[in-house]
């Protein structure tokens, strides 16, 4: 079948928001490419730093790229996309183009598996596609994934700030629940730190096959217990640490339930939060009995350690 290649350009506001809409509307694998990127540059496994093409970037704002099957394309497509992205609340589209061009060659999941290499994702995770071969240094702990059509390669910044945190807060032994699983990126990384039992959920029936496929992967499936589920909607089992990378106005919505559910000292980490929503989200953690460990900061998102502390 015919694939069609959707480009969107536009500010960095809307990311957030983009790859819900594009799901919506039947999106197969979505690709961010953000300016902000070239200035950063990136540290190879060897400590060595390398600069990133600026070609591969656009000069402001983000870049999206994603894939529609012939029979998912229709016409209206790009007028569709538009509307969504002028029609979201409060958030201001000052740029916007979209186009679309055919990808002939049958082989979409190809493109778009070309803008995803092996990387360094925090101090000691790197982050291996499952169809490159790695050769790890002995500080590196490898996570490797095929995202397919679920969020999580580990190259955006909440998911890599998630890894920091977790490489911090989750010990040997520790339960977990991963709220938003996703690829099950937070979940493996939880694994490879020694963390057990592991819960991970997630409302989209594709994440987690998604994500039950890079437990297998891994070789942790038996020690990962994956299912559909609605935030902490029927958890009963107290856990030691709950991580969540989901936006903002949903992890609002489990702030209560996560603090009921952790066990004394237990952690939350949170990310998937705009800076914007950093009060917001803030205010309600310290309300609901938490103490704020840390605030990380990346490209207009936070992530947040928060500890359940007992009097
Ligand atoms: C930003 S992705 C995070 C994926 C991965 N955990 C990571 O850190 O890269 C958010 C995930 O949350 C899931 N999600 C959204 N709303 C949810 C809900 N109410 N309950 C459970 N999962 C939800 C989405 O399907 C998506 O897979």
């Amino acid at each position: 079948m015919d694939y069609k290649e959707v480009t969107i350009l536009t500010n960095h506001e809307v990311e957030p928001f983009i790859a819900d809409i594009l799901d919506e509307l039947g999106a197969n694998g979505v690709v961010i490419e953000d300016s902000a990127e070239v200035s950063k540059g990136r540290v190879d496994s060897y400590g060595e730093i390398y600069d990133l093409n600026p070609a591969d970037y656009p000069e402001t704002g983000i870049r999206i790229r994603c894939y529609f099957s012939a029979f998912d394309y229709k016409e209206s497509l790009l007028e569709d996309i538009k509307q969504a992205v002028l029609q979201l609340h409060d958030i201001p589209v000052t740029d916007f183009a979209v186009s679309a061009a055919d990808i002939k060659d049958d082989d979409w999941e190809n493109e778009w598996k070309r803008h995803f290499h092996a990387f360094r994702a925090s101090e000691t995770f790197t982050v291996v596609p499952s169809w490159e071969t790695y050769d790890a240094a002995p500080d590196e702990t490898v996570i490797t994934l095929d995202p397919g059509m679920a969020f999580g390669t580990g190259d955006h910044a909440t998911t890599s700030m998630c890894l920091k945190l977790i490489e911090k807060y989750v010990k040997p032994g520790r339960s977990v629940i991963d709220v938003g699983t996703g690829s099950g990126i937070l979940s493996i990384a939880a694994h490879k730190l020694g963390a057990s039992p592991i819960r991970a959920v997630d409302l989209d029936k594709v994440a987690v096959r998604v994500a039950e496929e890079n437990f297998e992967i891994n070789g942790c499936a038996a020690h990962i217990a994956v299912d559909t589920g609605n935030l902490l909607a029927g958890e009963t089992e107290k856990r030691d640490v709950i991580l969540a990378n989901i936006l903002a106005h949903i992890v609002d919505l489990m702030i209560d339930d996560s603090y009921k559910l952790l066990n004394e000292n237990g952690i939350f980490v949170t990310s998937g939060i705009i800076t914007e929503k950093e009060d917001m989200i803030v205010t309600h953690l310290e309300k609901a009995g938490y103490r704020i460990l840390e605030i990380s900061r990346d490209s207009g998102w936070i992530a947040v350690a928060a500890v359940k502390e007992v009097a």
